[in-house]
């Protein structure tokens, strides 16, 4: 059998839906919430009374709100239903924009930090301070936005029409919203810190908070957006610039100075009680998973706090969920081809392709998450990064292989005391994971992960729509949401219909349209895992459980200690891939968490078998320290456990193919570009051309991509296996434990022989 499974059977044998359904002809409800409970997800650093967890509805559609005069609807008494004509002017001239936003140019130019870095400025270069002061302004100049009511209510019209092109429904959950008001209500300024998968992420929030009639924020935008003509209209809806490094050698974003006027400028943005929006990933995400967070913005905003500036702010996770987002999958990137710069004739392009494709974003959601004080963050991630005794993994499985907790970015130096660098990183990692969590999970997502996770080879529709409605109870019993998916009543029959149709290119049908399998060309795998990886922070710490047993002998017993440790060595190797647990987080915990529940543990329900099967499962005997020995029930449970290891195996495997030619003598032994190099790795592996070593198995082609190959380079960085001192560039590793990493790797993909 090869890695993905494809017995063409259901996996999931013992799933037995709890009711029959009600109409098996019913439509999606999409607007239907899963969760009751606007809960928060780390209990342990800001933990809920579970009485006073407020109640969450259903979702409303703000392409709607123009044809209901917005919030409350749906209108059940028709009679009062408002005229549909000029709906969209009508309703975008009598929503006000009701706050003010003044300006802060006085503030940031005369401001200490400004004040300060002029005098030390005059001391170490021979400058005056009159040039110093029209730099200071010409900077200023070109971050500031140019926030216009005017322009926003022309634009709120655009939009409408913009959205309705674009997208079948967007999404937002009015509990959320009501939520943000009373944090606004409170007179402390917030940061809504949105994950990034699009271009249209910088229209949303203001878009949505005006129809709410909270704050528009400032956007931290890349300055590839300031184009001629068009920056000014981004500027008047919010947008202030900044500069990006956009290759290795570029300092212009480094110069002290104007470093001193953006953090003034967010510092009084802020003081001012406005709020400000940045993506803490820092570009968009390319692969439809998320990204390890960025620094710089967060800690001018940790900093304002410390030093007093402001004397609070909120942080707001921010997720979008689309069936598609507007860009396409990025595969000319995703094979290594330089990113095309964004110009107005693009933008023109853009806009004429997105308005030739109807609804191309189908359903689209966002989430607002709770907000949570600053110095509420502050004080949770210094008790969440004092010194905890980890328990060191063991060091035969892969070299350099320690504790999760001592080897995660966040936390660098193993000491007593909280530097602040570990913790901002430690409240960007938080975030950016409570917003990858809360986010829902599309239909579109659900059927790509079973047939690239599972059915490879193809799926009967029956069997591809009993596991749908599998995955999608999994993934709301574990707290989250599918898109379109109400418990008990919507069959897989309309789920998978809906999610192929969107997949269409991607598919093909055998047997009768009875039949479908997955086109085995790497743009339809790219295409089909773009989606899948969006699933995969529900599952990643089983995914890389079932992928330790699954590697093993099949029916030999095996100490849990040994799982755990490969599962954690596991983590470790893909921490720039996935963001597996949080920052107060003990992933040894969690490990053992997840083997008590009754899904792995349970004597006849469980996956697993244990010497200590008479005693009601190894649950318990886990908790009292024994050591347990454990191996997979039987072949069904064997199916079930491939299934979850697929999820992250093929980021296994392009670990494998980049350290396989680093270790190699093919590879240069003079540096080269790390582009170049990703680039060429891309185009030799996927022709199979002689550039390149061929794995002792059938690699699975959605492997082959720039985003893996660059993260597996930055962990063999970190990890000391390719040259830290010349981070752009790669070239052979010198570093003779490589074989022994080549060699780890190879007994962990075992199974796909
Ligand atoms: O890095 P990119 O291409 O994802 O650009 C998106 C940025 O948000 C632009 O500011």
């Amino acid at each position: 059998m090869n890695a993905a499974g494809d017995n063409g059977g259901s996996l999931f044998k013992n799933f037995v839906r709890q009711t029959s359904f009600k109409r098996p002809e019913m439509n999606m409800n999409f607007e239907f919430s899963n969760a009751r409970r606007l809960d928060t997800h780390c209990d342990t650093c800001f933990p809920m009374i579970q009485e006073q967890v407020p109640s969450r509805g259903n979702y409303v559609d703000l392409l709607e709100f123009s044809n209901f005069n917005g919030i409350p609807y749906p209108i059940l008494d028709e009679s009062k239903k408002p005229s549909r004509w000029f709906a969209d002017i009508r309703y975008c001239m009598s929503t006000p924009l009701p706050h003010n936003y003044p300006s802060v140019t006085k503030d940031v130019l005369t401001s200490p930090r400004v004040e300060s870095t002029i005098q030390t400025l005059l001391k170490t270069s021979n400058t005056s301070v009159s040039s110093l002061r029209s730099k200071a302004v010409k900077f200023f100049k070109e971050i500031q936005a140019n926030l216009s009511k005017f322009v926003c209510k022309i634009c709120s019209y655009l939009l409408y029409k913009v959205f309705r092109r674009l997208m079948t429904k967007l999404l937002v959950c009015p509990d959320e919203l009501n939520r943000i008001r009373k944090a606004e209500e409170s007179g402390i300024p917030i940061v809504y810190l949105p994950l990034h998968r699009s271009h249209l992420d910088y229209l949303l929030i203001t878009w949505c908070n005006w129809h709410f009639r909270l704050k528009l924020p400032h956007i931290a935008s890349g300055d590839n957006l300031n184009l001629s003509g068009l920056g000014w209209l981004l500027r008047a809806t919010g947008a202030f610039f900044i500069r990006r490094r956009v290759n290795p050698d570029d300092e212009g974003g480094k110069d002290v100075f104007y470093r001193a006027i953006l953090h003034s400028y967010i510092e009084q943005v802020l003081k001012k009680d406005l709020p400000i929006e940045f993506f803490l990933e820092g570009t968009r995400n390319r692969f439809g998973k998320v990204l390890p967070p960025k620094n710089g913005l967060i800690s001018n905003v940790v900093q304002a706090v410390q030093q007093g500036i402001i004397k609070d702010c909120y942080l707001v996770p921010v997720s979008y969920t689309y069936d598609a987002v507007v860009e396409g999958v990025f595969l000319n990137e995703l094979m290594g081809i330089p990113k095309v710069r964004e110009s107005v004739m693009g933008v023109f392009k853009g806009i004429f392709d997105g308005f030739s494709k109807s609804k191309q974003c189908g359903i689209v959601r966002m989430h607002y998450g709770r907000p949570v004080l600053l110095t509420t963050y502050l004080s949770a991630m210094t008790a969440a990064l004092a010194c905890k005794n980890a328990k060191p993994t063991a060091l035969t499985r892969l070299p350099h292989s320690f504790s999760y907790r001592e080897l995660v970015p966040w936390h660098r130096t193993h000491s007593e005391t909280v530097d602040d660098r570990s913790m901002i990183r430690a409240i960007g990692f938080h975030v950016v994971h409570e917003a990858q969590m809360m986010c829902s999970i599309s239909a579109v997502s659900i059927v790509s992960c079973l047939l690239l996770a599972k059915f490879r080879k193809g799926a009967d529709i029956r069997t591809l729509e009993h596991d749908t409605i599998w995955l999608c109870e999994k993934i709301i019993a574990g707290g989250g949401d599918v898109v379109g998916y109400t418990s008990n009543e919507t069959t897989g029959e309309t789920i998978v219909k809906y999610a192929l149709k969107k997949i269409e290119n991607c598919v093909e049908y055998l047997k009768d349209q009875q039949f479908v399998r997955p086109i085995l060309e790497h743009k339809s795998l790219v295409n089909l895992a773009y989606n899948k990886n969006a699933i995969i922070c529900r599952f990643s710490i089983k995914s890389a459980l079932a992928l330790s047993l699954v590697c093993r002998e099949m029916g030999k017993m095996v100490n849990i200690e040994e799982i755990i440790d490969d599962t954690m060595s596991l983590c470790d190797w893909l921490q720039y891939d996935f963001l597996f647990a949080k920052p107060c987080d003990d992933l040894r915990e969690i490990c053992h968490d997840i083997l008590s529940t009754e899904h792995w543990s349970h004597p006849v329900n469980g996956v697993l078998r244990s010497d200590y099967e008479d005693m009601g499962g190894f649950g318990d005997v886990e908790s009292q320290n024994q050591p347990v020995h454990v191996r997979i029930k039987d072949e069904n449970d064997f199916e079930i456990l491939v299934f979850y290891s697929n999820l992250i195996r093929p980021f296994i495997q392009s670990l494998y193919i980049v350290t396989t030619f680093v270790a190699s003598p093919k590879c240069a032994e003079n540096p080269i570009p790390e582009n170049k190099f990703v680039r060429d790795l891309c185009q030799a592996a996927l022709a199979e051309q002689e550039g390149y070593v061929k794995p002792p198995f059938e690699p699975l082609l959605e492997s082959i991509n720039s985003d893996s190959f660059k993260n597996s380079i930055r962990t063999l960085r970190e990890k000391g296996f390719l040259s830290r001192a010349d981070p752009n560039n790669v070239c052979r590793s010198k570093n003779g434990h490589i074989n022994e990493v080549v060699s780890n790797l190879q007994r962990v993909l075992r199974l796909v022989q």
